[in-house]
């Protein structure tokens, strides 16, 4: 690729296209004084896959609780398909701030995987998937059982169906988390650094259920993640953030190969060294 075409990649104009599932416009969030995002503009295209890096504080998490509607945006929109997020169309055709109607509405469409799996300890694993086909979709309970079973069975939980959270071990506690997320068949998932709270030993198998689904299905995805390795791997694009702004964006080879910008270069040197003195130490 040219350098102009690479140029133009970095600075990246958000055209929207029929393409565009989710479009950050002009997005800013601050928490008092403190500006966490800064004029954010970013596409998100049906399908695709994007990992978010950057160093601690950069604002990846707030970006994905936004479209998660835990946290709303300052200033700016956030599109999703043809409709705003945090904004409705009232009778007289102007666009005004959503009721809780209008988001619970939009959130079907969106699932989320956090670093602390907040599955209900009181119920079996199976009756964590299944409760929310049932209440929110309105789905019987046999139907919904049938899809809970097929999503568990698919992220290797079949024979522990009968079993309560706290029997797993917390890469189990993770795939069932998934499983819960995805069974709602949410036209984009978002990952929230879901490997960090993880035993070393456990990291694998998660991130082996996410690849799979990366592969399988053609829902979009966004992941904030420190596992470089595997952002590299299944990530169709990576968008680098600093200071509450887009650094540059690329594809994985652009991006780990071809660094452009100082700080993507230094942060991932600091990466490569962090990651290097660990393999050390085992
Ligand atoms: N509820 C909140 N109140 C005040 N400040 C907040 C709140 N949530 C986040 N922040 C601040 O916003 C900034 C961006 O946080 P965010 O979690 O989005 O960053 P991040 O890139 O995901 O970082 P990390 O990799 O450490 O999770 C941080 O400085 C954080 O301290």
């Amino acid at each position: 690729m040219g350098v102009m075409e690479r140029d133009l990649y970095i600075v990246n104009p958000v055209q929207e296209t029929a393409e565009t599932l989710v479009r950050y416009e002009d997005v800013s969030k601050s928490y008092g004084d403190v500006k966490v995002l800064k004029n954010l503009n970013l596409n998100i295209n049906k399908g695709e896959k994007v990992a978010l890096i950057g160093p601690s504080g950069s604002g990846k998490t707030t970006i994905i609780r936004m479209l998660m509607t835990l946290e709303k945006p300052t200033s700016g929109f956030i599109k999703f398909e043809d409709e705003y997020l945090w904004h409705m169309v009232n009778k007289k055709g102007r666009l005004v701030e959503a009721d809780e109607k209008h988001l619970r509405k939009m959130r079907t469409n969106i699932g989320m995987v956090f670093q602390h799996f907040n599955l209900f300890p009181h119920m079996t694993i199976l009756r964590n998937v299944m409760e929310a086909p049932v209440r929110v979709l309105g789905l019987t309970k046999e139907e919904a059982k049938e899809r809970a079973i097929e999503m568990l069975s698919k992220v290797g939980l079949k024979d522990h169906l009968d079993k309560y959270p706290e029997q797993l071990s917390g890469g189990q506690k993770q795939r069932v988390a998934i499983a819960r997320a995805v069974v709602m068949q949410p036209k984009v998932m978002l990952f929230d650094e879901v490997t960090s709270a993880l035993d070393p030993e456990l990291v694998g198998e998660v991130l082996e259920v996410i690849r799979e689904l990366a592969i399988e299905t053609d829902m979009a995805m966004i992941l904030v993640t420190h596992e470089m390795d595997f952002a590299k791997e299944i990530a169709d694009r990576v968008v680098f953030l600093h200071d509450g702004k887009i650094e540059e964006e690329g594809t994985p080879k652009e991006i780990f190969e071809n660094p452009q910008s100082k700080r993507l270069q230094t942060f991932l040197s600091r990466f490569l060294r962090h990651e290097q003195q660990i393999r050390l130490s085992e």
